[in-house]
């Protein structure tokens, strides 16, 4: 058994790098299925264990794939004919293996797809994705935990999302890069991670105007061709670190971060009086000696981000006086909140809304991560407990965050990582994710 180990109660300072977006890269991968011609070359790849599964789905659809984790590079060759199923041992593993979906279907007019499940945070149905595919002319039908999509070819049609679905917004974006005609999606997810997909579709000869904005167009190209594309930045380990700074009175310089995609974060971190400078190099977070309460409500971007939610509200309970977080994107994204009691916390939960009391006198303690958020949260709670927190169920925090206790502990955090024997004895964990692969 693995976990994170910190004893709290260090300032944190430094400057800190940050990796490429794991919810940018996932469907970048996806979309180098649609190269027929050439090598797709992808760098700032992140090593995160959702990256690894990515892979093994390409791989199983017989696409080539050669990460190199010292440069970031990932080499993506799908020029070979391909199957077009990807199993449920694959998709279960990870739900945004749904994004090949689109791809497949519009590379090869057939798809069968496992059904992905819900998680831990909620239910997450794909009606949305179907909705749209269906109507580019796809026959989809649901059999034995598969979808099965067919079309022998997509045709352009305008399209509207009933909510900015990021994942539903990716597939019929890829799926309309070869359709014949014209798509518009409208209600389209708005999220930095959109844009840089459609960056690297256009790269490969895909014509997308509007991504970033709430109507997409899609004019359909007969193929594309591989390219290469640098990976956007994680806006939300930037954004863990953003807090990290904000609640240990730190200062800490988040090195290239791009505060426009950070905005409503930096907005309620500021209210908080958190100081925070916009330079050249990155963005300078000075956490001050007392947080003001804020309410914050979670919205599809550019609202505040639900990936940020639980990260935010450790900075909420070291606030002087009570504070509200309002969820609105998933149903049950507060498995969080539980463990923090066990630190001491001090937290009612009234449907979608948690009420948080602050300031705590967090304590440390044992504590399970339950979603890959919830285990950023609890290693933020336990920067600032009195004593020491032991964070457990690291897989979770695999999926998204590569080395996060190397980089808190550069910037003067008593953590580490250790593999925990049965006699109790420690062994220090280094290389994370490399051993899994
Ligand atoms: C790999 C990836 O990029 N994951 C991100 C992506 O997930 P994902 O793409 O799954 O998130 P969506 O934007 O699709 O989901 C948002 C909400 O819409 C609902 N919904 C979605 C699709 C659909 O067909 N029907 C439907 O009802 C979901 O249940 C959820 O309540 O965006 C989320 C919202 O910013 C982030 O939390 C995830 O980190
Ligand atoms: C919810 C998340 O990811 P996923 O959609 O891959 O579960 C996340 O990154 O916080």
């Amino acid at each position: 058994m693995e976990e994170i180990i910190i004893n709290g109660g260090n300032r944190l300072r430094g400057t800190v790098e940050i990796d490429g977006a794991k919810n940018a890269v996932l469907p970048i991968m996806a979309a180098a299925i649609l190269a027929t011609k050439g090598v797709n070359r992808i760098e700032s790849v992140p090593i995160l264990a959702d990256v690894l599964t990515m892979k093994a789905v390409l791989e199983a659809l017989n696409v080539k794939t050669n990460f190199n984790e010292n440069d970031s590079t990932m080499l993506i060759d799908a020029q070979d004919s391909l199957t077009s199923e990807a199993s449920f041992e694959l998709v279960s593993k990870m739900r945004a293996s749904i994004v090949v979906l689109g791809p497949l279907l519009t590379r090869l007019g057939h798809a069968k797809v496992a059904m992905p499940g819900g998680c831990a945070i909620g239910s997450r149905p794909i009606d949305l994705h179907l909705k749209g595919l269906r109507q580019l002319g796809a026959h989809i039908v649901q059999n034995g935990g598969f979808i099965e999509a067919e079309a022998r070819k997509l045709i352009g049609a305008p399209i509207y999302l009933d909510f900015p679905s990021v994942g539903a917004t990716e597939n019929i974006m890829m799926a309309a890069t070869l359709a014949e005609g014209t798509t518009y999606i409208d209600n389209a997810a708005r999220e930095p991670e959109i844009v840089d997909l459609a960056m690297f579709l256009s790269e490969m000869g895909a014509q997308i105007s509007g991504a970033g904005t709430e109507t997409i167009k899609v004019v359909g190209v007969p193929e594309l061709h591989g390219a290469v594309h640098q990976v956007v930045q994680d806006r939300i380990e930037a954004g863990t670190f953003m807090v990290a700074a904000a609640i240990t009175q730190g200062d800490v310089l988040i090195k290239d971060a791009i505060a426009a995609h950070n905005r409503p974060l930096i907005s309620k971190l500021t209210e908080m009086g958190v100081v925070i400078e916009e330079h050249d190099q990155g963005v300078r977070v000075i956490g001050p000696e007392k947080l003001i309460p804020v309410n914050v409500k979670t919205l599809p971007h550019p609202g505040f981000p639900t990936d940020m939610q639980p990260q935010m509200t450790i900075a909420q309970l070291m606030a002087d006086g009570t504070s509200i977080m309002n969820e609105t994107v998933f149903e049950n994204r507060f498995m969080h909140v539980d463990e923090l009691r066990r630190m001491n916390a001090q937290i009612e939960i009234e449907g979608n809304t948690v009420l948080l009391h602050g300031r705590a006198q967090l304590k440390g303690a044992a504590v399970e991560a339950t979603d890959l958020r919830a285990a950023a949260a609890l290693i933020l709670a336990g920067l600032v407990a009195e004593g020491e927190t032991r964070v457990g169920q690291l897989h979770y925090l695999d999926r998204g965050y590569h080395l996060i206790q190397q980089k808190l502990s550069l910037l003067g955090a008593d953590i580490r990582r250790s593999e925990i024997a049965a006699d109790g004895t420690e062994r220090p964990v280094l290389s994370v994710i490399s051993k899994e692969a």
